[in-house]
């Protein structure tokens, strides 16, 4: 499976999940996009049925900063834009917050919702919190996981009127 990453370099390099995939050979640096785009923006949601194009043409996340970021810098990238469904960031920098993740932390997700779970945990390895990522979002991760568009959506849906109600 490719792991594509588009670098914006927006961000402070030593703290940059993206440039650490690169650095360590589990992605290849990119200006095109590929397969799935990791897109916060997109109207579509990821879903198992974006597994054959996980498998055929791989994924693109696109490392920009989250402080100065527009639709624009995704608006011209080639490919099959996806966002995520509700997840919160186990990230020092943007901890607890919904939708904000890191990149590394989205393609953990990505892998994971693919059911590619032994690949997701193999990721979390990367830097010492990626396993808290993991932990915090089990319970959403696991009713995501080989789930359709469309049931994703519903659940999402759920979870958010959940946190709202408290
Ligand atoms: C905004 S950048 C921040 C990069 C930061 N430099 C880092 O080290 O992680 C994170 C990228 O991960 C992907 N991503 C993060 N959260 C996402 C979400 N909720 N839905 C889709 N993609 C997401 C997107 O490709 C996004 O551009």
């Amino acid at each position: 499976m490719k792991v594509y990453v588009i670098d914006y370099h927006k961000d402070d390099p030593k703290k940059c999940t993206g440039r650490k995939l690169v650095k360590l050979k589990l992605a290849e640096l990119t200006r095109v996009g590929r397969g799935i785009i990791l897109n916060p923006f997109s109207e579509r949601t990821l879903s198992i049925n974006d597994k054959d194009i996980l498998i055929k043409s791989g994924i693109t996340i696109i490392d920009t900063s989250w402080n100065n970021t527009s639709q624009n810098e995704f608006k011209n990238v080639r490919g099959e834009h996806r966002r995520l469904p509700i997840l919160f960031a186990g990230n020092p920098i943007h901890y607890g917050i919904a939708y904000k993740l890191s990149s590394l932390e989205a393609l953990m997700a990505t892998l994971y919702i693919l059911d590619e779970v032994k690949e997701a945990i193999k990721f979390s390895n990367v830097v010492k919190w990626g396993h808290t990522f993991i932990e915090l979002n089990k319970e959403l991760l696991e009713a995501y996981r080989n789930k359709d568009e469309e049931e994703i959506k519903k659940i999402e849906k759920e979870i958010i009127e959940k946190i709202l109600r408290k």
